[in-house]
């Protein structure tokens, strides 16, 4: 059969074993090993719909326990790292009062080795003072739980480090010696409990990592282990390249490793000849496996593999032929614990039916089957308030990173509201001449990406003239009929990380933010309309006037919080939900 054969000739060229219709790529275990997840989002219960990422975290679980008995050999480590963002994007985290209450306690039964957080625990203060409490200080993480630069401010006001600076051990069977740091991104969005210190300039000027630098010095360790939520790719800022370039400074001879989150991609970036990153994806569609041999050596070995978050992936890794044995107690627990929650919140609760598939990166924002083109010619119109008025010019802006996935066709359940846009945030409104508001989109949407506002992925990707994003390299395009879309990655180590193999799918560039207009066709320059946004965007939307106004001279007055009025009406999420029920009757 022709495609079989190109399918062959991929198989065998692309680094897959081809027997029997297995395309898998195997793992090549080193002295230490790392396995690693990030961005999460409490996506805890598989993705149902998806046979890609059909494992749960009780299959999870099981796998790594079973690799550690099956797979290690004795001289060899496994150590298991997670970089943070553990909620905002599935109802499982979401839906519950307090939020991720369920998910965390679900989300620690893995027994992870090194974890620390991601700016999604930072929004919120009671979120903040519950993963400190329960997870950062719990007796199961409290010394593996690390945060470089991240302090946690408690009841008497107190700035206390959020975990461990850093924490030293020697790995059980290879007995290397690692000393470990982790840093979250340059992030100034959080709440009263807790603050945050740009990564550099906190190993540049603290006492302990001073400290640090005089007890472990570079040959009492035999490697530095770097891993926080903080993009390994960073175009605009180059944070990452940075914190490297100093901490090589002060440690020029040894392998120092990085693992990455929070642009919700698959990568993997070589920093010089004995340093890479890992970064692992996003949403439990992801675990990276990273292996290091010839550790102490002028040329070690890095090796990178993305393992779909599938028990076929798990099985396939483990060795295991028949899949009634991927099995552990603890894992079946962990699954069953899943589903009594998601029971209990009612997540699969049916609301109505998607007609078609609508995607939130990989199809340009105004194509037919992009969310975005959804959102702002269908549902964000059906924003009403009691300040709707069809005389008046209104324009309704969201940021694109509110939209968190794809929306697929078949049943809209409880559970896709939180997949799709999880924020409950509050309309608010400006009313200011047209003139103005019509400028807001093309200030946000210029040339530099927004970290607070825009899709995550956007900060690693390299724009292309054409509306789409480039990889790394230029891996082969496929497109074979029996293929489900996927990642196929391109990465510093070229085309071959992904342990599966899946048809191609193209990112767009997608703006900061988009909008929905209305009432506009009579609206002259100095009408008066109504811009309405998220009470999240509230400090972007002020700075974007202020600067129309002085930049086009116009002799209106400075805006302030003062000006800005709330709006009321529907989330993003009820809109949607409403939408889907009349088209399902
Ligand atoms: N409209 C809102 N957008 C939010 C909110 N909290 C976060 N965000 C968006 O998420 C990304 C960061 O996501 P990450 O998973 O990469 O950390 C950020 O850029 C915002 O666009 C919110 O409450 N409302
Ligand atoms: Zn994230
Ligand atoms: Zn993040």
């Amino acid at each position: 059969w022709p495609i079989q054969g190109v399918f062959d000739s991929i198989t065998k060229h692309a680094g897959f074993n081809d027997g029997g219709g297995d395309t898998f790529r195997n793992l090549n275990l080193g002295s230490v090993n790392f396995i690693h997840t990030t961005d999460t989002h409490g996506w805890l219960g598989s993705h149902l719909t998806q046979k890609n990422y059909d494992a749960d975290w009780g299959d999870f679980i099981t796998f790594i326990d079973l690799f550690k008995s099956k797979r290690l050999l004795e001289d060899q480590d496994l150590i298991v790292i997670d970089t943070g963002d553990k909620e905002d994007g599935n109802g499982l985290s979401d839906a519950s009062f307090p939020r991720a209450i369920n998910s965390s306690r679900i989300f620690n039964e893995l027994d992870y080795d090194l974890l620390t957080l991601g700016n999604h625990e930072l929004y919120n203060g009671a979120i903040t003072t519950q993963e400190y409490k329960y997870t950062a200080m719990s007796n199961k993480f409290k010394d593996k739980y690390v945060s470089s630069n991240v302090e946690y401010i408690n009841d008497s006001g107190e700035a206390v480090p959020f975990g461990k600076k850093f924490v030293y051990f020697e790995t059980q069977n290879s007995k290397t010696r690692i000393l470990s740091l982790s840093f979250l991104f340059d992030f100034n969005v959080s709440n009263e409990r807790v603050k945050v210190t740009p990564a550099l300039e906190e190993v540049k000027e603290s006492e302990w990592f001073k400290k640090m630098t005089e007890q472990y010095s570079e040959d009492s360790i035999d490697m530095l282990l770097v891993f926080g939520h903080i993009p390994m790719t960073d175009h605009q800022n180059k944070e990452i390249n940075k914190l490297h370039e100093f901490l090589r400074s002060k440690y020029p001879n040894i392998v120092i490793q990085y693992f990455g989150g929070h642009s919700h991609i698959r990568d993997f970036v070589q920093l010089d000849t004995k340093a890479t990153g890992l970064q692992s994806g996003r949403f439990a569609e992801t675990v990276g496996f990273l292996s290091i041999n010839d550790l102490k050596t002028e040329k070690p070995k890095f090796f990178r593999r993305y393992i779909d978050f599938s028990k076929a992936s798990f099985c396939h890794h483990l060795h295991l032929d028949d899949a009634e044995l991927f099995y552990t107690k603890k894992g079946k627990q962990i699954s069953a614990m899943i589903q009594d929650i998601a029971d209990e919140l009612e997540l699969t609760e049916v609301y109505g039916h998607v007609p078609q598939n609508y995607y939130f990166s990989t199809r340009p924002v105004n194509a037919n089957d992009s969310i975005y083109h959804l959102l702002t010619s269908t549902i964000l119109p059906r924003l009403n308030t009691t300040l709707s008025d069809a005389r008046v010019g209104r324009y309704i802006m969201i940021n694109s990173g509110s939209v968190r996935y794809d929306m697929f066709k078949g049943d809209f359940t409880k559970n896709t509201e939180y997949i799709v846009s999880p924020f409950d945030n509050n309309w608010e409104y400006i009313k200011i001449p047209n003139k103005i508001a019509s400028k807001i989109a093309a200030y946000l949407n210029g040339d530099n990406y927004i970290i607070t506002l825009g899709q995550p992925h956007m900060i690693s990707k390299s724009f292309v003239k054409t509306d789409s994003v480039n990889d790394k390299g230029n891996c082969p395009s496929i497109a074979l009929p029996f293929l489900t879309e996927g990642y196929t990655t391109s990465d510093d180590f070229g085309c071959d990380g992904d342990d599966r193999l899946h048809n191609s799918q193209r990112e767009y560039k997608i703006p900061n933010v988009v909008q929905s207009t209305e009432n506009l066709q009579f609206a002259q320059d100095d009408d008066i309309v109504h811009f309405v946004f998220y009470n999240f965007m509230q400090r972007n939307i002020i700075d974007a006037v202020n600067w129309i106004i002085q930049i086009n001279k116009y002799k209106d007055k400075i805006i302030s919080s003062d000006n800005v009025k709330k709006y009321g009406g529907s989330s993003v999420k009820l809109l949607l939900r409403e939408y889907i029920q009349e088209i399902s009757m």
